[in-house]
This record gives C-alpha cells, sequence and structure tokens, in this order.
C-alpha cells in the first residue's frame, strides 16, 4: 500500500504538487492520471526517494522510502525504459543489477522468463526496440519480486501489441495481489488498465475514485430513440421530467429523439408501460479524453499550440456532445456534466501562470536530480 499525505513539492515558485492526499490498495491496478506538468513524475519521485517533499509524506506499507531494510525487495519502478548501458546484454544488465542489490542470481533467468526476454537476453540493450526495452525495465522492477510497484507512462511511444501486454501484465501483478500504481495523461488508456484512479490537476487532487464511476460521471450520456410513435413517446418521456430533444432526419439517419440523463432501462420501460413500440434505443457516450480535458482544464499547464487554460481546448462543448445547442461549455475548474465525479474534492482555482519547466513539451520527461547510487539500490530505472 502507498499513502500520501499532504505531500507537497515546490521548486523555487512552482508548487509542482500541491498537498496531495491518496492511498493506493494492493490487489488492483490504480491510475495515476493528470494533464502533461500535473505532477505525477514528481509525485512518484518522492514515493521512491529520488525526491524529498518540500512538506507532508509518503509511506510505502508504513515507512519512508529511506526507512525500507532492502528497498528492491519492497518496490520496484520503471520510470524511464531506456537507461542501460547500450553495449551491455539484458542479462549482464540483470545480473549487475541482482548482484548490487544482493539478490540471488537465479532470480535473473525467472524475470527474464516473466517478462518475455529469454530468447533475447545475450544481445546488447542498445538494439533493443522500445518495448523490448519497457520489458527490461520491468524485468529490473521484478529483481526483487516486490509488493509494490510503479509505472510512470509505461505505453508512451508502444505499438498497439506493446501497450496491449503492459496492460495485461499489469493486470497479473495486481492479481497476484501486488500494489500496482500507473501514471497517465490518456484517460481512454486508463479506462482499459486501472480500476481505480486517482486524478490529478496542477499538483491538486481532483478525484480518487473506481475507474467506473469517474468515467459515468465525467462523460456525458443520453438516449437515442425512435419509434412509429413520436409525438407519443416524446409526451410520455417529458411527463417523467426527461430532458427530451428532437433530431430531425438526414439522409441516412431517421429522425430521433435524444434523451439526456436517462438510460436506455429507463427509456425502454416507460415505453413499454404505454405500449409504444421502438424502432431505435441506443446509448451514446461521450469522449472521455474531452470529459477529461473539461475536468481538468483550468488545471493543464501546456496547452497545444501556446493556448492558455481559457483558450480553445477548454469548454469546448460537454463532452462527446459536439453540436448540442445551448452549451457553451464550463469555465476552467468547473465539474462535468452530471456534477462531479464520486470522491472528487473542490476544484482548486487555478493559480497564476508558473514558468514552464524542463518538463514541458520537447523538454525531458523526467527532470530529476540525480542522486548517485540510488538506481542500483531502489532499481528506479532512470538514466
Ligand atoms: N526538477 C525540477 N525543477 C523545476 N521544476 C520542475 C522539476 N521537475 C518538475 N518540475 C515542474 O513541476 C511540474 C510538474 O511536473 P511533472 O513532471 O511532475 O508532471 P507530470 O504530470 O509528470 O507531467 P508529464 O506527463 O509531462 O511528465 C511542472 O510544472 C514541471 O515543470
Amino acid at each position: 500500500m502507498i499513502e500520501a499525505r499532504g505531500l507537497t513539492k515546490r521548486y523555487g515558485r512552482t508548487v509542482a504538487v500541491n498537498d496531495l492526499t491518496f492511498t493506493v490498495q494492493p490487489g488492483k491496478v490504480t491510475g495515476f492520471l493528470g494533464p502533461n506538468g500535473a505532477g505525477k513524475s514528481t509525485t512518484m519521485r518522492m514515493i521512491l526517494g529520488l525526491d524529498h517533499p518540500s512538506a507532508g509524506k509518503v509511506l510505502i506499507g508504513g515507512r519512508r522510502y529511506r526507512e525500507l531494510k532492502e528497498p528492491l525487495r519492497e518496490v520496484g519502478a520503471l520510470l524511464e525504459a531506456k537507461w542501460v548501458h547500450p553495449n551491455r546484454s539484458a542479462r549482464a544488465h540483470l545480473r549487475w543489477m541482482a548482484a548490487s542489490n544482493r539478490l540471488p542470481a537465479k532470480r535473473v533467468d525467472e524475470v527474464l522468463e516473466i517478462v518475455g526476454l529469454t530468447g533475447v537476453a545475450g544481445r546488447r540493450a542498445g538494439g533493443y526496440s522500445l518495448g523490448m526495452a519497457q520489458r527490461l525495465g520491468i524485468a529490473v522492477a521484478l529483481l526483487g519480486d516486490p509488493g509494490v510497484l510503479l509505472f510512470d507512462e509505461p505505453v508512451n511511444g508502444l505499438d498497439p501489441e506493446g501497450i496491449l501486454w503492459i496492460r495485461q501484465f499489469m493486470h497479473r501483478l495486481a492479481d497476484e495481489g501486488r500494489t500496482v500504481f500507473v501514471s497517465s495523461h490518456l484517460l481512454s488508456e486508463m479506462a482499459l488498465t486501472a480500476q481505480e484512479l486517482i486524478v490529478i490537476g496542477r499538483g491538486r487532487l481532483i478525484a480518487q475514485t473506481s475507474t467506473k464511476e469517474f468515467i459515468n460521471s465525467a462523460s456525458d450520456s443520453s438516449v437515442r430513440v425512435r419509434g412509429p410513435e413520436m409525438e407519443r413517446l416524446h409526451s410520455v418521456l417529458t411527463g417523467q421530467g426527461l430532458a427530451v430533444q428532437e433530431t430531425p432526419a438526414t439522409t441516412d439517419i431517421p429522425a430521433a429523439l435524444v434523451v439526456r440523463g436517462s438510460s436506455t432501462e429507463q427509456v425502454g420501460e416507460l415505453a413499454g408501460t404505454v405500449g409504444l413500440v421502438l424502432h431505435e434505443l441506443s446509448e451514446s457516450r461521450g469522449s472521455l479524453e474531452q470529459a477529461f480535458i473539461q475536468m481538468t482544464g483550468g488545471d493543464v499547464e501546456y496547452h497545444a499550440g501556446g493556448v492558455g487554460p481559457t483558450g480553445p481546448l477548454v469548454g469546448t462543448g460537454p463532452a462527446g456532445a459536439p453540436g448540442v445547442p445551448g452549451f457553451a461549455g464550463p469555465p476552467p475548474g468547473a465539474v462535468p456534466p452530471g456534477g462531479a465525479p464520486p470522491g472528487a474534492v473542490p476544484a482548486p482555482t487555478p493559480p497564476g501562470a508558473t514558468p514552464a519547466g524542463p518538463s514541458g513539451p520537447g523538454g525531458p520527461s523526467v527532470p530529476a536530480p540525480t542522486s548517485p547510487g540510488t538506481d542500483a539500490w531502489t532499481g528506479v530505472n532512470k538514466p
């Protein structure tokens, strides 16, 4: 289990992590979700003792990282894949890691097998693809058979096969009862990977909730319904206080009613009770990414094309409901349609502009201060 309490990190005037309190439970994959610059990597570095909190604390199994007697046996991490000496083979690298952490050499072949690198373990790591390098990084993280695993944006740059492998692998680790904490800036990816979500924006907690609940609340959904007696259908639905909109027919799509704030079950049952025939009854769910941008919009540090927090990326309409008239989009920091997700904390007032840091577009992704010797002891994959 990982517990953060009031965790804060300041770099000069930049508050990278702001009073974060959350818990990561064992036995499931927990996603750490936030836009670029939200403070995910900084938080992970503090969990791993690579950075010191300015305030608050973070505990692994009830202890600070520096208090762990054999850290590699307690926590493994994948922060950046391409850090192995290019001329060293995967096996040689793992043997060196195992020896410097007093771990049995036989564990090297075990982890190579687990990540599927046995067949290429003798090849120089410099020639590995990104997917293979990620697997090697994961093998390093698993060397000490730790109960807690951290992955920082593990699928970045991978092809679909690599993404699927990592996703399934994380599920397997969680099924074994481990604590699996994985960061991403993509809600769509986390929707497929994580059972639980911790969502942050500009270093602050936005929500800690199950992925299912977060998605249900975050993305607007509507029911499309049509039948031969549209007028009667309309009055039955509005008679129940439902918000109903008519959508006219197009060349290939027939006219229908769009019902917000309801479900296909409710609409179908209402029609059924008055004996109305239906020709269509379907649910459409909004785009997750749109919902996520909307939810964290005021907390995004970097916007494409240098657009600020009040620019076009924010408030482009309700999630996945482009073209719905009368919706101008919420102000930055506003809760999504349907209210805040369960477990949501009040949206913060966006602080003043912070200086662009080194993790901005084009900059290195993890500008961690160097801690000589730390890598060998933690198994943290840093360049
Ligand atoms: N060593 C550092 N010195 C100064 N500022 C830093 C440092 N590390 C991070 N920051 C700043 O802290 C904030 C959070 O950065 P962090 O890398 O933790 O975010 P992130 O959510 O991991 O983003 P990304 O997905 O882009 O990696 C950013 O404003 C970043 O510029």
